[in-house]
């Protein structure tokens, strides 16, 4: 892929470039931007030593040779079918794409991961996965934000990296144990890829090249760039040899036949250097349906840049490259070089399907030329020789064209092109003019353009030339295009030394048989690329250019003009296209003629040229705002997915959480009211089993009730009038209803609810019936245990693991001093100002503010009790929703019923309820935080 700005060399530069050293020009650099492995896979790429390259040199293909030959088989056997009657249809790509990757996959890590169907599958799916999320990377995040993003977006990648990795890791361990006792450094056994990597790893003294997860991402990496490279390479293949005509697949076969007939039907490498036919015919392929537009590609990293043999100044950071395709296309280099002549190569000297040259760069050149070129050479002509051996495939009419992305945009500047007559002027030189002294078309948008044909433009390249208007043959036409083409516009003609440079036909669209015409004197000046717009009587009509179906563009031939010509077709708007035309003819002759030519003659000799040309970017442009939103819409997209994941997870969370809480409260361990988690009242059949008795004076109570008592007290006897036994230790003075203050005497009926506690049933029943469910004196809950409320909410569940989280800070907490409970707090005693703490339940100083000085003492609690500082002054109870402590009125009176209400009420108020009760709670609580715990529950 090739998104970054690319410097493209002329092909006399070839020699330079491959000569400069890698401090100078980093192939390393180009090869972890094009697939991102900072991102995808940063342990494949960290190493000191390429020893996967040294490894790939020491391959013995001989011996690997049966091994490939089987996978080949198997693999292509199960996809086409071995039905020898029917014809069957099969598709291209997954078939070349599995075989390779059986086969790459047995040389690389022997056969029993290669058999090992998981492994294949994450292998599989991590080469195909880094090549998609590589080019997402580039193509839709701005380098600012890659670090943020660009992990993101490799999930999948390290995913698999790491699945593999369990398969791998095991392997590389006992292939480095086996390395170290291996003392031979020439290889005379068959050896995997792996292996052969393991022997390079022990000899090496960075410890990062021994490193089990890295050796085992060097492997997927090596894995990724040998699948696709040689699959694409199989693919164009067929489509080359089966749209030839039809004896080249017969001679290739017969040569197969006759050189395995003369190996006794055994292959062999050097059998399968005998395949001269089929290794020329690869390297055509190769040459004609090269695998990249540009290659040869390095970035220059010499602090200060680098100066071309032409004196072009390079700054540090260009990427450079050759104009592959063009290069092979070149007359220059090939007779008939659009023509497919599958013996071009044979017995041409060091011309076979590996040897790289300077005008066959398929595999790059000089000494980064790609080292599994031979692995890979010897796989597809094995694969080749088998497919044709043992299948027939029928004849292709015609060969279907590559495409490529459609156009997203366009660029018009204007160049200075020297004057080839002139000897001084420097031949090579093509300056960009400045956009206040020449002509620039603000870049033309994706949305005004359509991309009508994408045939035969180099893969992953932008596609570049010097506008002209094609000269055509019928005098019809060329009267007709007078209306739409001004007599001055630049022609062939006006290019000087024209065949040096890229071509970009400009065509009104007014009529098909013109159409046709411009179509066919385009393709013999062999342009890049052709520019049209819809021309009418206005000029400017058409602001866009109409959809791809739409029937103007209909040559009355059924569209078949599309897959005719040998070069893309966009189509602008009609208005940009009238303008481009005046301005090609503004720009055809020399520097004296063309605007602002007074002010060039100043720089330029005024012999030279100034013509416009055109860029179209096939790959996507950072710059332009609809990547951006796409890449926005992407990030809003990847967050919608993680907010549902993490959303769904703490759903699930929740839901366990509330039932485990369920079943605690079921079981007892959890009191709810008293946690403040939920206002609770007792229902009248509960109420009913508390013991109502004729109060006979101070009890005698236990603190710690004994089994049989506590049992006693948990399912007292309905309506029993025996006061429960009392035994010794501490006595329980409670002359007093706490509700309404009255003492009690000998005949007053008093309520016992299961802490023990008395009052008056009038006072207590009403209290427990529609406020509370707690004792007013002690706060623990009168409810059976195991009593639970129809639902728990979330809002419990997050109350329950508040209290809990605070119990266990105040249990972690230091003690400190002979007074533990100060550390509960986290406050350090300070002297003179020391906080008291109370261990009674959270209303025990209400009372004591508020019985007119009787003192009430409260049953400790038997566990599960809070804590807090009391403040010293005032009482905290003073204060809390309690009435004054005004004189009660006198007894039997309905003001002091009122009274005694009005003060019942008061222990449930907001000190003791209310304000921690969680439905109040949930009340008051900001709505943001309800819509962040609607979608992650148990968060806030
Ligand atoms: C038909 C199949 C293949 C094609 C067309 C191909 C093409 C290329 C090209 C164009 C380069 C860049 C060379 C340069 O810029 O000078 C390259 C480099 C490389 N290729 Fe291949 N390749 C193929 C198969 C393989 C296989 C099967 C492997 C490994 C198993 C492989 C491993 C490499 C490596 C490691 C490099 C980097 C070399 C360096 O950094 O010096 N290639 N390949």
């Amino acid at each position: 892929m090739n998104h970054q700005p690319e410097v493209v060399l002329p092909p006399e530069h070839i020699k330079w470039l491959v000569d400069q050293p890698d401090h100078i020009l980093s192939i390393q650099k180009v090869l972890i931007e094009a697939v991102q492995f900072n991102y995808t896979s940063p342990r494949s790429w960290k190493f000191k030593r390429p020893f996967h390259i040294k490894s790939l040199n020491r391959m013995r293909l001989d011996l690997l040779t049966p091994d490939v030959v089987e996978e080949i088989a198997l693999s292509i056997d199960r996809i086409f079918g071995t039905d020898t009657k029917e014809w069957a249809e099969v598709g291209l790509s997954i078939p070349m794409w599995e075989t390779i990757t059986r086969v790459t996959t047995r040389v690389f890590v022997g056969v029993d991961l290669a058999h090992n169907h998981t492994y294949i599958h994450y292998s599989a799916s991590f080469a195909m996965s880094l090549g998609q999320q590589s080019g997402m990377i580039t193509m839709l995040i701005p380098d600012l934000l890659k670090p943020i993003f660009g992990p993101l977006l490799a999930l999948p990648c390290r995913y698999y990296d790491w699945r593999c990795s369990q398969y791998l890791v095991p392997l590389i361990q006992s292939h480095l144990a086996a390395a170290e006792k291996t003392t031979s450094g020439h290889e005379t056994r068959k050896a995997d890829m792996l292996q052969l990597m393991a022997r390079c790893a022990v000899k090496s003294s960075d410890a990062l090249d021994r490193d089990l997860r890295s050796l085992c991402s060097r492997l997927l990496a090596l894995n990724f760039v040998g699948i696709h490279t040689s699959s694409i390479t199989a693919m164009n293949a067929v489509l080359n040899i089966w749209s030839a005509p039809p004896h080249v697949a017969v001679a290739l076969r017969e040569e197969a036949a006759t050189v395995l007939r003369e190996h006794d039907g055994v292959w062999t490498k050097v059998a399968v250097g005998k395949l001269v036919l089929l290794d020329s015919t690869l390297r055509e392929s190769m040459r004609i349906s090269a695998f990249k537009g540009r290659g040869v590609e390095r970035l220059v990293i010499k602090k200060g840049g680098v100066i071309l043999p032409d004196g072009t100044y390079l700054p540090k950071g260009t990427k450079i490259g050759m104009p592959v395709s063009e290069i092979h296309r070149d007359a220059a280099f090939y007779d008939d070089p659009r023509e497919f002549v599958f013996d071009r190569f044979v017995r041409k000297a060091k011309l076979g399907l590996v040897n790289t040259t300077d005008a066959f760069l398929g595999f790059g050149h000089g000494r980064h030329a790609c080292p599994g070129r031979f692995f890979s050479a010897h796989e597809l002509k094995l694969m080749f020789a088998y497919i044709l051996l043992n299948y027939d495939i029928r004849h292709l009419d015609e060969r279907p064209k590559n495409t490529t992305m459609s156009a997203s945009s366009i660029d018009i500047a204007t160049l200075i092109i020297s004057d080839p007559e002139n000897p001084n002027s420097n031949r090579a030189r093509l300056d960009e003019l400045p956009a206040d002294v020449s002509f620039r078309y603000p870049t033309i948008s994706e949305i005004s353009i359509r991309t009508l044909s994408t045939n035969d433009s180099p893969m992953g390249a932008n596609i570049y030339g010097l506008l002209y208007v094609p000269d055509i043959p019928s005098e019809s036409c060329r009267n007709a295009s007078a209306r739409y083409v001004p007599e001055n516009v630049t022609r062939r003609a006006n290019l000087p030394g024209y065949n040096r440079y890229f071509l970009t036909a400009l065509v009104p669209w007014f009529s098909p048989e013109c159409m046709l015409e411009y179509l066919r004197a385009a393709d013999q000046d062999d342009v890049a690329s052709m520019i049209t717009y819809l021309a009418d009587e206005n000029m400017n009509s058409t602001m866009q250019p109409p959809p791809m179906r739409d029937s103007r563009w209909d040559l009355g031939d059924g569209g078949q003009w599309k897959g005719a010509s040998r070069y893309p077709v966009f189509a602008i708007p009609g208005s940009i296209g009238y303008t481009l035309m005046q301005q090609t003819a503004a720009y055809s002759g020399n520097l004296s003629s063309v605007p602002h030519g007074d002010e060039l003659i100043r720089t330029y000799p005024r012999a030279d040229h100034a013509r416009l040309y055109a860029e179209v970017r096939t790959s996507g442009n950072r710059a332009t705002l609809p990547t951006l939103w796409v890449f926005l819409l992407v990030v809003l997209g990847l967050l919608l997915v993680v907010i549902g994941f993490s959303s769904l997870v703490m759903h699930f969370l929740q839901r366990r959480r509330r039932s485990i809480l369920r079943r605690r409260i079921i079981a007892g361990e959890v009191d709810i009211e008293a946690l403040g988690m939920k206002r609770m009242t007792v229902p009248q059949e509960v109420l009913d089993k508390m013991p109502v008795y004729t109060y006979s004076g101070p009890s005698v109570v236990e603190p710690q009730r004994s089994d049989s008592a506590a049992k006693e007290l948990d399912n007292p006897a309905p309506n029993t009038t025996t006061p429960p036994t009392p035994t010794n230790t501490t006595v329980f003075t409670q002359p007093t209803c706490p509700i309404c203050l009255d003492d009690f005497d000998h005949t007053t009926q008093v309520r016992e609810l299961p802490c023990r506690h008395i009052f008056h049933p009038d006072c207590v029943d009403s209290f427990l019936l529609t406020l509370s469910s707690l004792c007013p004196m002690c706060k623990k809950s009168v409810l059976p245990p195991g009593y639970c409320p129809a639902t728990v909410t979330n809002a419990m569940v997050r109350r329950e693991r508040m209290m809990g989280r605070r119990r266990a800070a105040a249990n972690a907490a230091p003690f400190s001093g002979t007074n533990p409970t100060s550390a509960l707090f986290g406050r350090r005693q300070s002297q003179g100002t020391v906080r008291r703490v109370s261990i009674q339940p959270r209303t025990l100083n209400f009372f004591a503010g508020n019985t007119g000085g009787r003192r009430i003492s409260s049953a400790p609690e038997p566990g599960g009790i809070e804590m807090r500082p009391q403040p010293s002054q005032p009482p905290a109870s003073a204060s809390e929703g309690v009435p004054p402590p005004e004189p009660p009125p006198p007894l039997n009176t309905q003001r002091r019923r009122d009274w005694a209400r009005q003060r019942a009420a008061a222990l449930v108020g907001p000190r003791a309820t209310a304000e921690n009760d969680t439905d109040a709670g949930e009340r008051t609580r900001p709505r943001w935080k309800k819509a962040i715990s609607r979608i992650f529950p148990g968060i806030v």
